[in-house]
Formats: C-alpha cells, structure tokens, sequence
C-alpha cells in the first residue's frame, strides 16, 4: 500500500483509536472470566491474542465473545503470531503455567525480538526453553511461586507472570531493578484488580493474591498513545483536533501523560469528560524527557520536536531498538527525510528542530513499524510526502487513514 499525503491543515473531531494494550489484556482474561468486547477492533496485534487464547482453549465466538474453558491446556503444538511483542511476552509465562509442550514462531519482525529475559528466569524451573528467540520450543511445566526476572527488557514478562501466578493461584514477583516500562505494569495490576483481584505492588516486588474475577462486558477505551498522532495533525498543520472516547489520564506517568507533554511544549492540550482538546500554537517549546515508562511516546514526542523552536533531548531510547523496528534509527531516518536534523548522544535523541516551513517534501518507508508510518503522515502535512508499506498501521490501528482523511487531511491511497 502507497500512501500520498498532500499539504493539509487537519481539523475536527474524532473518536480515540482502541488500546491495543488493554485490548490484548481483556482477551487473555478469558482464560479466567467471560469478556465480551462490544466493536472490538481487530487490528493485527488483537488477532495474535485471539489467536493465542483460542490455542489454550477458550472459546471464540464473533471474535468478540470469549468464553474461558472448564480447564487450561495447550492444544495446539504450534502458535503462529504475526507481530505483538506483547501478545508473545504475556503468552509465554502463562504458558510454562499451564504446562504442556509447544512451538511458538512469528513474523520476520517478532523474531528480531529478544526473549532473552524471561527464558532466563523461568528455565531450570520446570521449564526449557530450544531457544531465547523465536522460533521457540517451550516445554514443562512452572514448579515455582516466586519468581526474579530482570525488568531492563520489557515489562510484558511481567505482565505475563501476573496471569501465570493467576494460574497457579497465587504468586510473587520480583523485579531486579530498572524496572523499563513500569506503566504497562501498572495498567495490568488495575485491569486485574478492576474486576475483582488482589495484586499489589511494593517496590519492586509484586504479591499475587488471586480471586475470582468478574465477568468483562464493555468497550476498549481509547489508545493515548495512538491518539497522540490524531492530536499531532493539528499541532502540526495549525489546526484544532478533539479527540473522544478517553479515560481520565491516570497519576504515574504513561501513555497518557502525552497530554501533559503537548501542553509543556506549548500547545493547548487539555482533558475534558473523556475528550481530549489541542489547539495549534504558533510556538512550540523544545523538551528534555525520559520516556522509560512510556516508549511508545517517543514517536509521538519527536513529531512535536521535529517543530519546536530549540533542541530537545528524548532520554532512555536504548529499547527503542527492540521495538518493530529500530526506532533510534527509524526516528533518525524519518526526521532527516522531512529536513529535520537529529544526533544520538549516550542514551538520548537530540532533536533540532525547525521552523515548520522550513520542512521538506519526503518519500519514507516505514520500516515495517506501524508507529514509524504515522511520525511519517504527520510530518507529511506540510509539504507532503508518500508512505511506502503504509498497510504497516494494522498492526495497531487499520482505521488510521480512514481516520485521518476524517480529519480533513487530504491523502490517496494506492
Ligand atoms: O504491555 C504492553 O501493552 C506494552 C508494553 C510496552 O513494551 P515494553 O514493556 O517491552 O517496553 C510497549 O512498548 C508496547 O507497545 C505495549
Ligand atoms: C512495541 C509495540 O508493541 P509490541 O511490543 O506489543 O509489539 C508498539 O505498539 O509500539
């Protein structure tokens, strides 16, 4: 797929694209409840976790309903993913859980991603692992209730370990500090206890404490992180966005602090009743952030940057190079393509950014990293520019040129 992005100044009001994160979330808890998701989008990422459940038993009906199997097993002796990171972390504790025999193997992409970290903790405890990438032979069943694992490489191992020790009714966690990522983690402990759970968090222990949980019948709310490239449209193109379908911004810092991040930068950014209001500014300020707790955000923050008047610096981006793609180097790549000038300084981007019509006209790939072609699209509003592989949004959010052209941005699709 080619998309042509045309100078466009982007208005109007749209609802927030579903979080994959608590999509994905919701699904795996049907190994424990009945969840019912009403409109679900099924974007690659959601069809790995149907996909995965389905292999442990529950039953599927409408790709919306899930109903949990009288008892847990692995099925299937071979589960094929396409791309979520999160989908192939979670499943992997939960299951060395279940016990049982099974390969897992994904797209080119997903096998580039290491697993290095939860093979470590969990082999020689029941279970053995052929490999630390995919393809994987795992096989064995968890004989532990405690677990330490490094939290330096993804906090999906850790969510995974949550479900695992719902499984073996009951659990502890220890997380060998940094823990990378900490807000996803968070975000699993507060589905859980949402529906009736008992998980708390202490430092960098985690005590599980199972109870039955209640039945899920509802939405997915709205993606921050997703939505951060609808708001971007009119921050970048001078125009106003409003964008519904939003929770209340939680107080740790995540996804959805991009609203707090926009407003320092300069920009009228504010939540209202589940919507989240941005208006352009004719100034933008440059920012200095560590985005450990929140990668996604990166791509997002360097659109903003890419405009700003001065020098901003993305801290912590060395996991930014396990994600779909390389992002350091994506990011880089985009940036240079639109005219945008950006160095790599220990652990942080450096981003120069420059007045906005100063950007050029650009044809950029996207690296098979769906969050790549919508940096792309944004900075495409000024003086236009073409998307190679642009289908590459599916991954997270297939209505996004949909979307965008609803939001009076004037592109083709090829
Ligand atoms: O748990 C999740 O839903 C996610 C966790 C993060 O990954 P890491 O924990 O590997 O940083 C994030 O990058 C990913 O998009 C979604
Ligand atoms: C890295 C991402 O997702 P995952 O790790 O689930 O593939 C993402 O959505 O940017």
């Amino acid at each position: 797929m080619i998309v042509k992005v045309h100078p466009s100044k982007a208005s109007g009001v749209i609802r927030a694209p579903q979080s994959k994160s608590i999509a994905i979330r919701l699904i795996f808890l049907s190994l424990f409840t009945k969840v019912k998701l009403n409109n679900l989008l099924l974007s690659d990422d959601v069809i790995d976790a149907i996909n995965a459940v389905k292999a442990l038993g529950v039953k599927v009906e409408n790709e919306s309903t899930f109903i949990p199997p009288d008892k847990l097993e692995v099925k299937e002796k071979y589960i094929r993913l396409k791309g979520s990171g999160t989908v192939l972390r979670t499943l992997i504790p939960i299951i060395a859980a279940i016990g049982g025999e099974v390969v897992i193997d994904g797209s080119e992409s997903l096998r580039k991603r290491p697993i290095r970290r939860v093979v470590e903790a969990l082999n020689n405890f029941g279970v053995t692992f052929s490999s630390d990438s995919l393809p994987l032979k795992i096989s064995g069943k968890l004989n532990v209730n405690s677990v330490k694992i490094f939290g330096d490489e993804s906090s999906q191992y850790i969510t995974g370990l949550i479900y695992a020790f719902h499984i073996l009714n009951g659990g502890k966690i220890e997380i060998i500090p940094p823990i990378s990522s900490k807000s996803y983690i968070l975000l699993t402990i507060d589905i859980f206890n949402k529906l009736g759970s008992d998980i708390k968090i202490n430092g960098n222990e985690i005590y599980i404490n199972p109870n039955k949980l209640e039945e899920y019948n509802g939405e997915v709310p709205g993606d921050y992180g997703l939505a951060s490239f609808y708001a971007l449209t009119g921050l970048i193109s001078e125009g106003n966005i409003t964008i519904y379908g939003l929770w209340k911004p939680e107080k740790y810092f995540g996804d959805h602090s991009i609203v707090e991040i926009f407003r320092n930068m300069g920009a009228f950014s504010e939540y209202y009743n589940g919507k989240w209001i941005v208006k352009h500014s004719d100034k933008y300020l440059p920012i200095k952030i560590d985005i450990d707790d929140a990668p996604d955000l990166a791509m997002s923050i360097a659109g903003l940057s890419a405009i700003a008047d001065g020098i901003s610096e993305i801290q912590s981006i060395r996991r930014l190079r396990i994600k779909e793609s390389d992002r350091v180097n994506s990011i880089k790549n985009i940036l240079a393509s639109y005219g945008i000038e950006s160095e790599i300084k220990n652990d942080s981007l450096i981003i120069f950014g420059k007045r906005r019509d100063l950007l050029k006209y650009a044809i950029t790939d996207c690296f098979n990293d769906h969050r790549v072609a919508m940096l792309s699209s944004i900075l495409a509003l000024i003086k236009g520019g073409i998307i190679l592989n642009a289908e590459c949004v599916n991954k997270s959010n297939p209505n996004y040129w949909q979307d965008l052209i609803s939001l009076n941005i004037k592109l083709s699709i090829e």
